[in-house]
């Protein structure tokens, strides 16, 4: 039975997108992670504040229970056991991961020099390489293109193209970020293409291979940085620019991403994998009673 004693939190962001991260290693404390307690621990004036929660559990315990498969789990030690604030699971979060590695990295829970670190999560595998200076880098997978489709915002509308980072995403580009309004509430998407909701990222040019970009994330609102939205942006922007096919680029594409909370870089290689690079921050840890 866990005692508020058992109730360890961090806290911790990449780019401003923040995480409560809940160290859980046996799966033993926090259950199946009810929702109501995850929009708590989330909420930024009753709770802790984050744009999600990041369960920190080893694979096999995840796998035994039948709430993830072995393919998500690959040969992974660690899994990151994404909810969104309003409880939601996700599948992946490419500025989460990041946070994760660093907090394996400093809490000694993985060895940094024995090669980069595989991270099991609901998109698959990911491996994460430490830059040095709190830099990582990560192996996103593949970008799928789920095709042309429509966002709008109030009475606006937007031609879009889908991209599947693990999660779902729709990018679209606009004159000017205030465009997309002070995004409140979720933009419109197809529900045909994302039956299970969507992020939308929002681009604009800022020079070549530059680009900024605002995101509202499903289950959480706008956030300050989206690192799958990222690697989203990075594909539809080097399509939009010519630079690459369908399948990838013939020679790996690098972009500058800037968002509201920093500065990610993006990687399209040529194989059809993505890499993203950014800063990840531990900022305090604790015990919670929520
Ligand atoms: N902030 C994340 C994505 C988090 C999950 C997303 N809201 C979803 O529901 O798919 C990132 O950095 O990728």
């Amino acid at each position: 039975m866990p005692t508020t004693d058992d109730y360890a939190f961090l806290k911790g962001h990449g780019t401003e997108n923040d995480f409560v991260l809940l160290p859980d290693h046996d799966g033993t404390v926090h259950g199946d992670l009810d929702p109501a307690r995850v929009a708590r621990l989330c909420d930024r004036r009753a709770g802790l504040g984050g744009d999600g929660v990041i369960r920190v559990v080893r694979s096999a315990v995840l796998v035994d229970r039948g709430a993830v498969t072995a393919h998500d789990a690959g040969a992974s030690e660690w899994f990151m056991d994404y909810r969104n604030a309003d409880g939601s699971v996700s599948e992946m979060c490419g500025n989460g991961v990041r946070v994760l590695a660093h907090h394996l990295v400093t809490a000694g829970l993985v060895d940094p020099a024995a090669g980069p670190i595989a991270i099991g999560t609901r998109g698959g595998v990911k491996t994460v390489t430490p830059l040095g200076r709190g830099g990582y880098a990560v192996d996103m997978g593949p970008a799928v293109l789920l095709g042309e489709t429509r966002v709008g915002v109030g009475e606006r509308t937007w031609p879009a193209l889908g991209v599947d980072m693990g999660n779902p995403h729709a990018v679209a580009v606009v004159g000017d970020l205030a465009d997309a309004g002070d995004l409140l509430v979720a933009p419109d998407a197809d529900p045909g293409l994302y039956p299970r909701g969507v992020n939308v990222e929002f681009v604009v040019r800022r020079d070549e291979r530059h680009v900024a970009m605002r995101v509202h994330e499903r289950g959480s609102g706008e956030t300050r940085s989206c690192g799958t939205g990222a690697c989203a942006v990075l594909v539809a922007s080097a399509l939009a620019d010519g630079l690459a096919g369908p399948q990838g680029p013939a020679e790996p594409v690098r972009y500058r991403i800037d968002v509201p909370g920093g500065v990610l870089y993006g990687t399209w290689e040529p194989s059809g994998r993505t890499t993203l690079s950014g800063p990840a921050v531990l900022v305090a840890s604790g015990r919670t009673d929520l």
